[in-house]
């Protein structure tokens, strides 16, 4: 185990880290960070949600002169809320040697963002749209960057970006520093990394699998029609903290964000077509727990680090294995214990193999839990419910009225009718949601419809694990575990 006083850190940035609560790096910061201080360029790759940002961000910002004025650090990643959240990070890991780090995304006034750039920040961490746009106004000087990232590199490949990131790169010097990260590194990206960078190391974090082995993940068969019942039910027994529902589309978005708060859960969408102004509540709103149900397109499926989500649904099983290994990543991170719950359509069965051979992980079958499966599961929260508020013991103004209710009945009928009322019975109000079409048929196993050039990992198959239901009913909300301030450890897992 590797501490971060061992890994020759300033006292500045040192100070910082434990601030944030980290004492042990976890296994990809303690091979990145010696390798970033040496100024090696890396191709970095480990499982979701151990610590990549603070991989990268500690040896940039060691490296960033606080005296000189000019942008010596630049980060681009491929989502506004990332970009955000990785500014954050910076901000917070630099904040011992006072370095100014500012994130310039689309979908923000550009005027504020030129006035932002004129306080001269040390680092910038933006969206390639952006970057490329303050480039071209000349309000983004690059010429004195000498550590570059790439987070979620194959995302930026995915949607495109892969020419901005030329044009910005040919703004930045070549005599830097290149970073790139991500879950997954898809062969092509490393054909383009090479291009980018010089003799870089890969630095792999080995795992059998590729998903985080604290994150149970299990399947349901199921048709389009009968998919949103069973999800509410599946919540309803399952009674997750923090839920995100991945959706395939927009529309599909909004229509079972709409659908959710009409049977009584506190459930919003986010996707691109929202405002800027308007993702970033929805986001806060989630983070803070003022609804605990979103439901995003993978607009939100990458990098996005919220503490607590507890459960992921994919409502659409996701085209390709990337996205998947993403979307469940939301969940299960910093050694927590996190559930994935995919719905898969009958005829979309290869796909799903097509995920556990690229992820070398089997799913669990799960079968469709019932109406009656549902209500003893808001039974059971209304139990839960109700131990913590006899453990919280604020009871004294309700004690009068409990002796008079025992001198006229059974004890054991006060309490069934308490446990009925508090019961939230499963919704039945109708909803609407429009069939989406199931993925074209694949008839090759091996490569899936967008993989733009067969990337795709293959690999053994055949044969399913044994059945059986598992639900995995969680504490209710509430109930909140003493877990408060004092260091994170971060334990490793595999
Ligand atoms: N050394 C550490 N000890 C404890 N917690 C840590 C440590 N490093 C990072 N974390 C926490 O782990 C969580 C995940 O970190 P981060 O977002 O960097 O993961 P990631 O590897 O980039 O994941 P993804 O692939 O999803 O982008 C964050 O909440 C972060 O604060
Ligand atoms: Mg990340």
């Amino acid at each position: 185990m590797t501490k971060f006083k061992d890994l020759n850190l300033s006292a500045e940035t040192l100070r910082a880290i434990d601030k944030m609560g980290f004492e042990e790096a976890t296994p990809i910061q303690a091979d990145t960070i010696p390798l970033g201080l040496a100024g090696k360029d890396i191709i970095g790759q480990a499982q979701t949600g151990t610590g990549k940002t603070t991989a990268f961000g500690v040896p940039m910002v060691e490296k960033i002169d606080t005296k000189n004025d000019s942008i010596q650090g630049l980060i681009i990643a491929p989502t506004r809320e990332l970009a955000i959240q990785v500014s954050e990070e910076l901000y917070k890991i630099g904040s011992g040697k006072r370095a100014r780090v500012l994130a310039v995304y689309g979908g923000q006034d550009i005027q504020r963002q030129i006035r932002a750039l004129k306080q001269r920040p040390h680092i910038i961490v933006g969206t390639p749209g952006r970057i490329l746009d303050h480039i071209n106004r000349r309000t983004l000087k690059l010429e004195n960057i000498q550590t570059l990232v790439l987070d979620e590199a194959d995302e930026m490949l995915n949607m495109g970006f892969i020419q901005d990131i030329e044009t910005i790169l040919s703004n930045v010097p070549t005599e830097r520093q290149t970073l790139l990260f991500s879950a997954t590194m898809p062969g092509p990206i490393r054909a383009i990394a090479e291009r980018f960078m010089k003799d870089p190391e890969m630095i792999r974090i080995k795992a059998k699998e590729m998903t985080v082995s604290n994150i149970d993940q299990y399947f349901v068969k199921v048709q389009q029609r009968d998919k949103f019942d069973i999800l509410a039910r599946l919540m309803d027994v399952q009674t997750p903290e923090l839920a995100i529902i991945f959706g395939r589309t927009k529309r599909r978005v909004d229509e079972l964000a709409n659908a959710l708060s009409l049977r009584g859960y506190q459930a919003e969408g986010i996707h691109g077509d929202l405002t800027q102004a308007k993702r970033l509540t929805v986001l806060n709103r989630f983070k803070s727990g003022k609804i605990d149900v979103l439901v995003a397109t993978d607009v939100a499926a990458r990098g996005l680090d919220i503490s607590g989500v507890t459960h992921v649904y994919n409502y659409d099983i996701p085209q390709d294995p990337e996205s998947y290994v993403h979307r469940i990543g939301r969940t299960g991170r910093a050694g927590k214990e996190g559930m994935a719950i995919t719905f898969v359509d009958p005829r979309e069965m290869s796909y799903l193999r097509e995920v556990e051979r690229t992820t070398k992980k089997r799913m669990t079958p799960m079968e469709a839990p019932t109406w009656d499966d549902a209500l003893s599961g808001q039974q059971q929260a209304a139990v839960t419910e109700l131990e913590g508020a006899i453990t919280k013991n604020e009871l004294t103004e309700y004690r009068t009225f409990a002796k008079n209710l025992l001198d006229q009945y059974n004890p054991e009928d006060i309490v069934a009718a308490a446990v009925k009322l508090i019961t939230k019975e499963p919704d039945r109000t109708p909803v609407h949601i429009t069939n989406e079409s199931s993925l074209p048929q694949k008839r090759d196993n091996f490569r899936s419809k967008n993989s733009g050039g067969g990337y795709r990992k293959s690999g053994g198959g055949g044969g399913r694990q044994g059945g059986g239901r598992s639900y995995g009913n969680r504490d209710r909300k509430g109930s909140s575990g003493g877990s408060g301030g004092g260091r994170r450890k971060y334990s490793s897992n595999s």
